[in-house]
């Protein structure tokens, strides 16, 4: 029986992504909506937007010509209204235009070459230092109040968020190997900027436009609303702080341009979120599958045992939205006492398999089908107050990483001090006791001393032996050990094997050790599960695997060991130096 791999799943595009999540084609469409109103807007109005009529002085709304009546100056609120998206965009399009140009080439050169990057750093931090609106309103002489001219300083104070923003995404990727490879492969460094850089960074950077359109209209419209600009230009500032001198008497004249300019903003809000989501992938919440009730066991062939594992599979989440397996049907039983040894290549799902029965896959994994049976109860779905009170007492663990699984910021004796007394209830001083007795089982020759020292002041073998000494202290019946030597010299390796097979012949625990190495297995296992690709592909004695392997992927693995044949026993040639065959020997 051989595994299939599985097929490679097509990856929509980007306007394909974005068209099956309903938040960006509703934001997209009201946009869209707003943006074709106001270009429409002369053939949906009789008068311009600077037309006043003394007759239409707060003219109500539904008045031959003014659909929405007319403002405290006689002018079409709809006419203006619609002018008023037109600004909008057009000061969108200026202030997202200049900040990008700036801002992205700025931070391109700066991020790829160090020797700009000093000068670029000093100069975008002193365009920050400028307060943008009241900097706007002292250039007022000189911008003469024309938004355009206003939205393109506000684009080049807007550049510095940018430049910030594409400088690190590119010192980010300037030295991947693709990069390199671009450089090795003689493409000039524009080149490799355009082609290869800009790129890989697009998708912050388009994302941050549309949060940059959202500030130009926002900024635009503040101006006008505080009197900056001419009252030619029809904008929803204007409009809104002509509503506001009416409210009490015509608050529809203020609903109408807040509601418009509301609308035009959270658009672009909300469809910058979708953009990311579909540029970086959106984290889906994970789903809670219901768990497996045990079935009757009527006929009594159902799998009995310690710990049984039937048809689990896990998936993640990809970037558009399908769901990826990485384990795939896993059935696996323990009896108590026994010893399993889960082999298989790296990636091909143990660490996977082992953090579902302890329940601390990382919250995007969703567990698609199975279940997890520990003494005939159902993990999977069990609350995680009940689940809490499993681990670390029924179930225990041994990493793969002793140094990293070790506070640095307290002792070796707090860290075992603590998980005792919350794991059994004991007072300071009991819990002390019972961890240097600990430490001496575990092999750790003064106890006391190791007690007082910090993780970097012992070494990596030393950690293992605190772990595991942790791991035991509530003689749990099951204790899951994820390469717990793939970390160590080879000499502890077999140090803390033993140690990990004394203990468990000691209390009687049930033993999973997962491992990509058949050496390991060897001595210390009863049977063996081999994984490949999610699956289990043979499980049997050790024994049975190592004299009889059925699989061809276990024969493989099997034939990766190195054994007293495969030594090289020709001589050295005579130009190895002296000390290379000292080594040798
Ligand atoms: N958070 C995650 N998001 C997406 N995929 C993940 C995540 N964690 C693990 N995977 C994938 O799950 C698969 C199985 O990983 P797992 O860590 O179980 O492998 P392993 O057999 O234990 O290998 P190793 O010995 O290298 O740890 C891998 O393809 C890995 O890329």
């Amino acid at each position: 029986m051989t595994a299939q791999a599985p097929a490679p799943r097509r990856r929509r595009s980007l306007a394909g992504r974005l068209l099956r999540d309903p938040q960006a084609v509703a934001a997209a469409s009201v946009l869209l909506i707003i943006v074709v109103l106001g270009l429409i807007g002369p053939l949906l109005t009789s008068h311009g937007p600077n037309e006043a009529s003394l007759d239409s002085i707060n003219a109500d709304p539904g008045t031959p010509g003014y659909l929405l009546g007319g403002d405290r100056s006689g002018q079409d609120i709809l006419a203006r209204l619609l002018a008023s998206i037109n600004t909008s965009v057009v000061s969108a399009l200026i202030g997202t235009s200049i900040a990008l140009l700036v801002g992205v080439s700025a931070g391109l050169v700066g991020g790829y070459y160090d020797r700009i990057r000093g000068g670029a750093e000093w100069l975008f931090s002193l365009i920050m230092t400028f307060p943008g609106l009241l900097l706007l309103i002292v250039l007022l002489p000189l911008t003469k109040g024309d938004f355009k001219v206003t939205m393109v300083i506000f684009g080049v104070l807007l550049s510095p968020g940018v430049y910030r923003l594409t400088r690190n995404l590119v010192v980010g990727v300037k030295n991947e190997l693709f990069v390199d490879a671009a450089r090795v492969s003689g493409l000039s460094d524009p080149r490799i900027l355009r082609r290869h850089v800009l790129f890989a960074v697009r998708g912050p950077v388009i994302i941050a436009t549309a949060f940059l359109a959202g500030a130009s209209i926002g900024v635009q419209s503040g101006l006008s609303f505080l009197g900056v600009g001419p009252a030619t230009t029809p904008s929803f500032g204007a409009m809104i702080a002509g509503g506001f001198a009416e409210l009490y008497t015509e608050p529809l004249q203020f609903v109408w341009p807040s509601l418009m300019l509301g609308m035009m903003t959270a658009s672009l809000v909300l469809f910058g979120n979708a953009l990311r989501d579909a540029l970086e992938g959106a984290t889906r919440k994970p789903v809670k599958i219901k768990p497996v009730r045990p079935e009757p066991r009527t006929t009594g062939d159902a799998p009995a045992g310690l710990l049984v594992v039937e048809d689990l599979a896990i998936a993640y989440p990809t970037p558009s939205g399908e769901l990826r397996e990485v384990v795939s049907g896993v059935s696996l039983s323990l009896d108590a006492g026994e010893t399993l040894g889960l082999v298989g290549e790296s990636g091909s799902g143990k660490t996977q398999t082992a953090f579902a029965i302890l329940r601390v896959l990382p919250a995007e994994a969703v567990v698609t089908r199975g279940s997890i049976r520990l003494d005939g109860r159902e993990i999977l779905g069990l609350k995680e107050k009940d689940m809490r009170a499993l681990r670390g007492r029924s179930i225990a663990y041994v990493p793969q990483e002793p140094m990293s699984n070790l506070d640095p910021s307290f002792t070796v004796g707090d860290q075992l001090v603590e998980g005792l007394r919350a794991a059994k209830g004991l007072s300071r001083k009991e819990a002390r006791a019972q961890a240097l007795a600990l430490l001496e089982r575990v092999g750790i020759a003064e106890p006391e001393r190791t007690f007082r020292c910090y993780p970097h002041q012992i070494s990596g073998g030393m950690a293992q032996r605190v772990l595991i000494a942790g791991a035991v202290a509530s003689r749990p019946v099951l204790l899951i050990a994820d390469e717990p030597t793939t970390a160590l010299d080879v000499t502890v390796q077999a140090e803390i094997l033993d140690l990990l097979r004394d203990l468990q012949k000691e209390l009687g625990m049930a033993l999973l050790l997962v491992t990509h190495n058949f050496g390991v297995v060897a001595d210390i296992c009863d049977r063996i599960s081999v994984m490949r690709e999610g699956q289990i592909v043979e499980t049997g004695t050790a024994l049975e695997v190592f004299r009889e392997p059925a699989h061809p992927y276990t024969r493989m693995l099997l034939d990766c060991v190195l054994d007293e044949n495969t030594v090289r026993t020709d001589p050295p040639p005579a130009s190895v130096p002296a000390h290379a065959e000292e080594e040798q020997r």
